[in-house]
């Protein structure tokens, strides 16, 4: 009986704190306010009529001027409503002259005068469609529906007292400033993000979140509606034709473009296996192979595997150690030279043209390159600390950055454009990006598709999350065909530098694809070695490889032994 009781006293307490029906009227038409608005307008409209046609009858030509009036600014200035969009004035404008033209009818007729209630809900009707319809209205109110609800979620999820600062709608979603609790901080946010994508009732996926940097206590979220790194984004050719310009290498999230100045710039990407870092070299070296205003050098330890498809665009490609070794070392001997040249003439850089062309020395895979010609680095790090100045720069990417390729972070604080790809081990953050980064925020491990990164910009302290494009073999081989025989040669005073120095043979440089060559036709079989062979065994172009052999051929260093085929005439 006691039991009974207390059940029945707590089924009355329940029962006292059901809402009212009035208050649940309330919370409903609150909720609903932006899709009841046409409804609540034409209610105010009718009122309006009705209280005008009383008291103020001779409001007629007032309210007829005020109407075409506010109509005319709303069209032209957008004035009062502030709205960008030429269709949103218009259905301003023409929503204020019906509502004006129906209340000055309503003030001369009284507001139940025939046809005037048919024609106000005819016309409340037929412009609350358009209003219900319209996407950025619907995303506003999801939006603020979103904000309203906040409170509640950040207290189910344990971010208790967060609250929104602002909000911003934009094509792919919506962005918020938050402000955290006394005591919370961004790492608490974001170990919560898939419990405040279910609170919200977004796809997974959907919220982003990114710390503010002038604030520990404060971070901005991301909402995408439709994600704009969803799918592969296609390659449309080079974008640039000259150094000076930004190349175009992506996308960011909020679908705008990524674009990167890569005027002496060092760069560095770092990535997995399969992260995409090849297709972000490639949109670089693309658009680099375009302009007649740099030369290329590559640097490609893993047998040429990466660099050979540009081997036509690039001036020279070392694949072995002692080759990277020769090309680095040269690599400052362009820089000293062009050092002595700017300091004698007062100049303070290099601008690039393509009689003076920029320098880029691209080497795939640093730590290789550490770890098999550990006498190159010096040369490196030279280039990395001296070459901006001279526009003679480096472009690496890393599969395996370690804390010694990375020079303990003297390499990598040279490096002024940095990119990272998805990462296998948590800690690879920040090797690439920077101390700290990993900690920060920046979960490189967490990409969860090819051709996504981070990219660390030069004069930004806060990475943001891009996706580069993809660019197909085909792209590369079109690419690399296509600007082939328009690179540019050093300048003089770089070639010059190159001449007097004491790999001189009989007057002549000595590069190392012509060392290459030069062994490749001494060790050829009897039957000599055709020219795609000597090509792919250099990797120089077509032209380069004839040029050398009549000059051979002339000196009696080389004699053609059949139809098209090669062999060194000296048999030592
Ligand atoms: N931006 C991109 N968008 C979509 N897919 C991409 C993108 N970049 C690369 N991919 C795809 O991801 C795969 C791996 O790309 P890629 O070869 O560039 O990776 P990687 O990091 O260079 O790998 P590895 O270190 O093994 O050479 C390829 O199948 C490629 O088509």
């Amino acid at each position: 009986m006691r039991a009974f009781s207390r059940r029945h006293r707590r089924q009355l307490l329940l029962l006292d704190e059901r809402p009212s029906l009035l208050l649940a009227l309330g919370r409903f038409l609150f909720r609903y306010r932006s899709e009841l608005a046409p409804f609540a307008t034409a209610t105010a409209l009718f009122m309006g009529g009705a209280v005008f046609h009383s008291q103020e009858p001779d409001a007629v030509p007032w309210l007829f001027a005020a109407t075409v009036g506010v109509a005319a600014l709303t069209l032209t200035r957008s004035f009062p409503w502030n709205i960008d969009r030429t269709e949103e004035r218009i259905y301003a404008a023409v929503g204020t002259l019906i509502a004006g033209g129906w209340l000055t009818a309503a003030t001369a007729l009284g507001p139940s005068h025939e046809p005037l209630p048919l024609l106000l809900l005819t016309a409340t009707v037929a412009l609350a469609v358009p209003w219900w319809t319209h996407r950025r209205r619907r995303a506003r109110v999801r939006v603020d529906r979103a904000i309203q609800a906040w409170p509640d979620i950040a207290e189910n999820i344990g971010l208790a007292g967060s609250r929104v600062m602002s909000a911003v709608v934009d094509i792919w979603g919506w962005r918020a400033r938050l402000h955290l609790a006394n005591g919370q901080s961004v790492a608490d946010v974001l170990s919560r993000v898939p419990a405040i994508e279910s609170g919200l009732g977004t796809r997974p996926g959907a919220v982003r979140v990114e710390p503010d940097p002038a604030h520990a206590g404060r971070f901005m979220m991301r909402v995408l509606a439709a994600d704009p790194h969803a799918g592969a984004i296609p390659w449309r050719g080079p974008s640039v034709q000259s150094i000076n310009h930004p190349i175009e290498l992506g996308v960011f999230e909020d679908a705008a473009t990524v674009r990167i100045s890569l005027l002496r710039k060092h760069i560095l990407i770092g990535g997995t296996t399969d992260a995409g870092k090849s297709g972000v070299l490639n949109v670089i070296l693309g658009n680099l192979a375009a302009c007649p205003d740099v030369v290329l050098w590559g640097i490609d330890l893993k047998g040429g595997m990466e660099l050979r498809p540009w081997a036509s665009c690039l001036a020279r490609l070392a694949t072995t150690p002692a080759e990277a070794a020769v090309l680095l070392r040269d690599g400052v001997r362009v820089l000293d030279a062009r050092a002595e040249a700017m300091s004698r003439a007062g100049a303070r850089v290099w601008e690039p043209t393509p009689k003076a062309p920029a320098l880029v020395i691209v080497v795939d895979e640093y730590a290789e390159l550490v770890e098999q010609a550990p006498g190159a680095v010096e040369a490196a790090e030279s280039i990395a600390r001296r070459g901006r100045a001279v526009a003679t720069t480096l472009l690496t990417a890393n599969q395996r950055p370690t804390q010694k390729s990375m020079g303990g972070g003297a390499l990598r604080s040279q490096m002024s454009v940095r990119i990272c790809l998805r990462v296998r081990e948590r800690r690879d953050v920040d090797l690439i990006l920077d101390r700290g980064m990993l900690s920060a925020g920046w979960h490189a491990h967490t990409l969860d598709a090819p051709g996504k990164f981070y990219i660390l910009g030069d004069g930004h302290t806060q990475p943001r999350r891009a996706r580069g494009y993809l660019v197909t073999d085909e792209d590369v081989q079109t690419t690399a065909a296509r600007y082939a025989e328009s690179r540019p040669p050093l300048d003089g005073l770089s070639e010059g530098a190159l001449v007097e120095a004491d790999d001189v043979v009989e007057g002549e440089v000595v590069t190392e694809p012509e060392i290459t060559l030069q062994m490749a036709l001494r060790d050829a079989p009897s039957d000599g070695l055709s020219v795609p062979e000597l090509m792919h065994f250099t990797g120089m172009r077509r032209t380069w490889i004839y040029d050398r052999l009549q000059q051979y051929v002339q000196d009696g260093r080389a004699a053609q032994v059949a139809r098209g085929r090669w062999k060194s005439s000296a048999d030592d």
